[in-house]
């Protein structure tokens, strides 16, 4: 038995010797607690009679297996351990992969390297097929000046005077056609219409209905300057240009001052 464990120091001793300063210390240490206070086998009574025997005997073959229990087999010198090289210092994955299928398989017997002895394959992104790779969509300049745009159009509007805003006086019920109170829808000549054009007095007629668009210009998402430009003119067709799914006749309905009808000069 302590032929055995004589033989486990001197093969340690032979890994300090070939010493590598990358090598990793024998564990436990050759002279830690652990060694020495290891478990007494029954075989260890018998150790002389075992340095005796020139044969494998069953005794033996019982202390091999328990001392195997005890202690691992102390690693390879590092110099004997196939090291992987990277062509370049860096892979790509289909190196990887082929580096992995190169391996040499293993010799029955031989230890395998250590996973903290293989060198960490580096990664290169540029090894990366082009379309695989996640990229943003590439900006155009028309994309540009579109944005560019849509950022200039955009209007602070003042608080008290969101579309919320809006809905809350509309529900009110309040009329806000400036008309006087129980007239009837007007019958509105495009001449008449000219008329009112000012911020204090707008009239805009979308559709052929004619709509005082006076109380909406604060609350306009668009701003009051794009909303004045159909003042005091037919502004279908600007409205229809710039957003046709909004639905002027349910947000304006308490502005509605009457129907346009032909006559005077156009
Ligand atoms: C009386 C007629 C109009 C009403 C009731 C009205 C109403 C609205 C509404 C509800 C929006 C928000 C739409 C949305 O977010 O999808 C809006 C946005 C806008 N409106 Fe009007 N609009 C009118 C006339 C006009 C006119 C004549 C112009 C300009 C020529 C105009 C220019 C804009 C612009 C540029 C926006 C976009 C604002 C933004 O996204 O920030 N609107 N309008």
């Amino acid at each position: 038995m302590s032929f055995l464990l004589r033989k486990i120091l001197s093969l340690n001793s032979a890994v300090e010797v070939d010493h590598d300063e990358d090598a990793a210390p024998a564990f436990p240490a050759l002279d830690s607690a652990q060694r020495a206070n290891r478990p007494q086998t029954e075989s260890d009574e018998n150790d002389e009679e075992h340095n005796e025997r020139s044969t494998v005997d069953e005794s033996l073959v019982t202390a091999t297996a328990d001392l195997s229990r005890v202690y691992m087999p102390p690693p390879p010198p590092p110099s004997s351990v196939p090291r992987r090289q990277s062509a370049g210092g860096s892979m790509g994955p289909a190196s990887i992969v082929a580096s992995a299928r190169a391996q040499p398989t293993l010799q029955s017997g031989t230890t395998p390297p250590s996973v903290l002895e293989r060198p960490l394959p580096k990664f290169n992104f540029s090894d990366i097929a082009e379309p695989t790779r996640l990229a943003a969509p590439p900006k155009t300049a028309q994309t540009t000046a579109a944005q560019a745009r849509r950022r200039r159009e955009k209007v602070a509007l003042e608080p008290g005077f969101s579309q919320l805003d809006w809905a809350t006086l509309k529900n009110s019920g309040k009329d806000l056609s400036g008309r006087a109170q129980g007239l009837q829808p007007m019958q509105i000549t495009l001449e008449e219409l000219r008329m009112h054009s000012t911020k204090e007095d707008a009239w805009t007629t979308l559709g052929g209905k004619v709509y005082n668009i006076s109380p909406y210009l604060r609350y306009h998402p668009g701003g009051v300057k794009e909303l004045m430009r159909c003042a005091g003119r037919d502004g279908t067709r600007l409205f229809n240009l710039t957003h046709m799914w909004v639905n002027y006749e349910r947000l304006l309905s308490n502005c509605f001052v009457g129907y346009l009808v032909p006559g005077g000069s156009s």
